[in-house]
């Protein structure tokens, strides 16, 4: 065990995570120069094209140091967002140490706190690594200030080197060997493994990734995962090489794979024990929980003949994607469809970018929603999260929606700007500190519902790309709300309809529908668009009638030409959704949730 080392690389987002990750891979010399695609871990290529790590991977890496031993390094790699916080927590708690990276012209950020802390809680040793100072922006004597004063680490022996241009790689490795120390654990008491990650491959189902604590699993053995008792025969176990290198056993201390013909991720739940069938351990490893999705929205076909086809792609993904939950929806407006619940925002628009690109499909989601509670005048509480289900007014007796602490860290010049748009959002009791000169913490409680929708987006806007944003979850607090329902030409759509606090349903009425107007084409006939409240109606707006002649400008002439435009202009309507006698472009539904216009 001595020549083992398990870490992770930690850092605020762009800081160059996955570029060091891809360096020191390159560096185990697990792939060539050739070979070497940039950014290896990151697999997915959504991941590549966002330049996020969504999905944790994990590598194992031969190093030989200086003191001419060959030692095993377990790179652990962490999803980079607030969305995948849980997976994050499960994956430090496998490791011993982590490589705190910092931009050495970015200086901290508020990532980079809340990531020490999470890491701090796990008692890692915690090597501080200065990347970029290739950059001609990098200032090493200010990110070293700030690494003692805000981070209160020793800033003297902090790393150097640019993942880039591959300096100061060696002194990383050696950094890992000689402070993060070896595992600890005993191969001959009975199977404690963490599981930390898992994912699916269609050949051999799920492969879960886990980290050995106790004991010891070979091919042949029964192990069972204690949240559930689920017992399988492994197949096989191995490391994570950029491919899977299978082995005889994985011992304690040991972070590698199991195969044991587990037909999905879902079966698999992250941070759950796996011991051995016939000589369980006696007690789960700590911080096990359920992961719960907290926004919701619906996923409807733009063509009702794609139903089957959209169920079936949901199926697919949901194999790889645990977090994923969904069941059968319907709506008056889009017909058959699934509810679907997320972990967060990112993890919706992965989910939808996703089913749209690699599987194909053309969909319709609802506006995000986030659960309410409400209790009734029977005594009952219940959670409603679609605005279908809202209960009837009048037996309602208090409502409930929940809330977050947000941590915004920004310049002091943007304070103003933030703490403006921390109120327009319904922001609670903001506190300031200053980490740090010219910076400024906010911290301040917020409704999730406030923020799910474009609230990171704005930040960015009005802090011209300075605003960091991190959030945790501080449960429910007594709200007004009213459910608000759109009208098309008299008629409801209730895919439309939305859940609001009472003093922003005019707001958001307005600019629905305003939105509406803008995205819905011009009919034969005249289109009242209204927003109500309970029968009320609190915003209009109208789409004047018109006459789309597209063949007119043809002069009369060609007929192969007007036949193409024709054919043209029905391709259009395609994705256009009938609600009574209004087509409604597939697009409304999207941008109605982009509720500022700049
Ligand atoms: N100049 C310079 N650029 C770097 C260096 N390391 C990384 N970058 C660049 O910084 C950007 C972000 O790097 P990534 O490695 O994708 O950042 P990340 O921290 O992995 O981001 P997440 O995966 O979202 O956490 C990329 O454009 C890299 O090319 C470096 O040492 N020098």
């Amino acid at each position: 065990m001595e020549h083992l080392r398990n870490f992770s690389i930690i850092a605020h987002i762009d800081h160059g995570k996955s570029t060091l990750a891809d360096r020191l891979i390159q560096a185990a010399g697990l792939v060539d120069a050739r070979g070497f695609r940039d950014q290896i871990l990151d697999t997915l290529d959504l991941e590549r094209e966002r330049g996020i790590t969504i999905k944790s991977n994990t590598a194992t890496l031969p190093y030989t140091g200086l003191d001419g031993r060959t030692y095993q390094l377990n790179l652990i790699d962490t999803p980079g967002h607030v969305d995948f916080s849980y997976e994050v927590s499960r994956a430090l708690a496998s490791c011993e140490g982590v490589l705190l990276l910092v931009d050495a012209s970015q200086g901290v950020e508020a990532q980079t706190l809340a990531n020490l802390y999470a890491a701090m809680e796990h008692d890692l040793v915690i090597v501080p690594v200065i990347n970029k100072i290739d950059l001609p922006s990098a200032d090493v004597d200010r990110v070293k200030g700030e690494i003692e004063t805000e981070l209160g680490l020793e800033a003297d022996r902090a790393i150097l080197c640019s993942a880039k241009e591959g300096l100061g790689i060696q002194d990383v490795f050696e950094a890992i060997v000689s402070r993060i120390p070896a595992p600890q654990g005993d191969p001959s008491k009975p199977l404690a493994a963490l599981v930390f990650d898992a994912h699916y491959d269609p050949f051999r189902g799920a492969v879960v990734a886990c980290r050995v604590f106790d004991g010891r699993v070979r091919v042949g053995d029964h192990i069972r995962f204690l949240s559930n008792g689920a017992v399988y025969k492994v197949e096989e176990v191995g490391l994570f090489r950029l491919k899977r290198e299978p082995r005889p056993e994985l011992e304690a201390g040991q972070v590698g794979y199991i195969l044991a013909g587990i037909k999905t991720v879902s079966d698999v739940r992250i941070g759950d024990t796996i011991t051995l069938n016939e000589k369980p351990v006696a007690a789960a490893l700590p911080g096990f929980r359920e992961v719960k999705p907290v926004v919701f929205s619906s996923i409807y076909p733009v063509s009702s003949d794609d139903y089957a086809s959209l169920q079936d792609a949901l199926e697919k993904y949901k194999l790889n994607d645990a977090a994923l939950v969904y069941q059968k929806d319907s709506s008056a407006a889009l017909g058959q469809g699934f509810r679907c619940g997320f972990l967060g925002l990112l993890h919706l628009e992965i989910v939808q970018e996703r089913l749209e690109r690699e599987y194909d499909q053309s969909i319709i989601m609802t506006i995000p929603s986030v659960q309410y509670r409400f209790t009734l005048d029977t005594g009952e509480t219940i959670t409603v999260e679609n605005p279908q289900y809202y209960p009837d007014p009048v037996h309602i007796k208090g409502t409930e929606e929940p809330y977050i602490r947000a941590a915004i860290l920004c310049p002091d010049r943007y304070m103003g700007a933030v703490l403006k748009l921390c109120t327009e959002r319904r922001g609670e009791n903001p506190r300031f500190s200053v980490p740090g000169p010219g910076r400024v913490e906010i911290v301040c409680d917020m409704p999730l519902a406030e923020v799910i929708y474009d609230f990171y987006d704005r930040l960015k806007t009005v802090t011209q790309g300075y605003g960091s944003f991190d959030y945790e979850w501080i449960g429910y607090r007594s709200s007004d709300l009213v459910k608000l329902d759109i009208l098309v030409n008299g008629e409801k759509v209730d895919a439309l309809s939305l859940i609001v606090h009472r003093n922003r349903a005019r707001t958001w009425a307005v600019q629905v529908c305003d939105r509406l107007k803008e995205e819905i084409p011009r009919h034969q006939f005249k289109i009242a668009i209204q927003g109500a409240v309970g029968g009320k109606i609190i915003a209009r707006s109208t789409i004047s009638a018109f006459r789309k002649d597209v063949t007119a400008k043809c002069y009369g002439g060609d007929i192969t030409r007007k036949r193409k435009l024709l054919e043209k202009q029905k391709k259009g309507k395609k994705r256009m959704k009938m609600v009574g006698s209004v087509s409604i472009p597939q697009s409304a539904f999207v941008a109605v949730l982009k509720t500022d216009k700049e």
